[in-house]
């Protein structure tokens, strides 16, 4: 393992932000750090950068006891902070050439991947503008590049996705999906679960400082999920899930078209009350549950419309965790 946490307590006077976190981050891909506010998550990351120390507990990085070698555990560490501060009178270029040589790479090395991460992450237009003209999103950007000015083998994300718009945020998932994929270990945390759905391979649960629980995005999919099933015919469709024995809910998502035969516009001129569309929320083991489910129900005359997952399967796993502890 390139990333390990064991045991590791962390008070600020009487709150205890990390109260015994144990955790692996493997190498080769991207591990999510998951968590309420509060939870932890941003005392542990520094903790990990090696700037903040431990009460007790043992953290290695990349091989090396961050307490006991912390320079060598450093030098293979890539941390972007959830805001990147950066010296406004220096320009985005003279940013990450600054931090090549604060790693001590040659100033014509510095200079090459400095150029390099800017096009990187599309601020080449920006290269030679003082740093202060940047947008949230931009200097977000070039946190990022100066995470990785010296190639490093672990990487730590704090929120590296707040600020970005959407294009920017389909461009750090590929970034980081390229990272893993060259051998490194990533480790973000975040809050849009749904965007780590789609970005990491594991997934670590932070509660009140400890760790609640960890596993793979791949066997959270595979679990007990729910999903949301629509059909042109609200009565046929629960008819069918009361004859097949299946637990189902009504849909009361927000806009209301799931919510039933009788509460929206679906239920158009002509459809009658308790005649229209509507949607139901059903718990289907995996995906293979959820076709199981769809061809019987096709297969049985039910005017389906739509099967889809009702949220990610992080978002799922962690409301489920949250609901346990009240
Ligand atoms: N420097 C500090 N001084 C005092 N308390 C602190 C300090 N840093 C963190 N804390 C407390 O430690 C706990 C954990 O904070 P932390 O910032 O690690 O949580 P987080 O999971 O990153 O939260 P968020 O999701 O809101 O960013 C909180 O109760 C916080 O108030």
């Amino acid at each position: 393992m390139s990333l390990s946490v064991r045991a590791v307590h962390r008070s600020f006077g009487t709150v205890r932000a990390l109260d015994g976190v144990s955790l692996e981050a493997r190498p080769g891909a991207v591990t999510a750090l998951i968590g309420p506010n509060g939870s932890g998550k941003t005392t542990l990351l520094l903790i990990l950068a090696g700037l903040l120390v431990p009460d007790a507990g043992e953290v290695r990085v990349g091989g090396y006891d961050v307490a006991v070698h912390g320079y060598a555990a450093r030098a293979r560490t890539g941390w972007m902070p959830d805001a990147f501060g950066t010296w406004d009178s220096l320009t985005a270029r003279e940013v990450l050439r600054t931090f090549a040589a604060a790693y001590r790479m040659a100033p014509d090395r510095g200079a090459a991947r400095a150029a390099e991460l800017l096009e990187t992450v599309h601020l080449t237009e920006f290269a030679d503008r003082p740093a202060s003209v940047l947008s949230r999103g931009q200097k977000q950007r070039l946190g990022l590049a100066r995470a990785l000015v010296h190639d490093p083998e672990v990487l730590l994300l704090d929120e590296p996705a707040s600020g970005l718009d959407p294009r920017s945020r389909v461009d750090l998932r590929v970034l980081l999906r390229r990272l893993a994929a060259e051998g490194r270990t990533v480790l973000v945390s975040s809050h849009v679960l749904t965007e780590l759905d789609e970005m990491a391979d594991d997934a670590v649960f932070l509660s009140r400082g400890r760790t609640a629980a960890s596993g793979s995005v791949a066997s959270a999919e595979a679990g007990p999920r729910t999903w949301r099933l629509r059909a042109l015919s609200f009565p046929a469709l629960t008819r069918w899930l009361d004859s097949a024995g299946a637990a189902w809910r009504p849909d009361d998502d927000a806009d209301g078209r799931g919510a039933g035969p009788d509460s929206g516009p679906d239920s158009g001129p002509g459809a009658g009350p308790g005649a229209g569309p509507g949607g139901v929320l059903v718990e289907v083991q995996g995906e293979e549950g959820a076709a199981a489910l769809l061809r019987d129900a096709v297969a049985a005359g039910v005017p389906v419309t739509s099967l889809a997952p009702a949220g990610g399967a992080l978002e799922q796993a962690y409301l489920a965790l949250e609901e346990e502890r009240r």
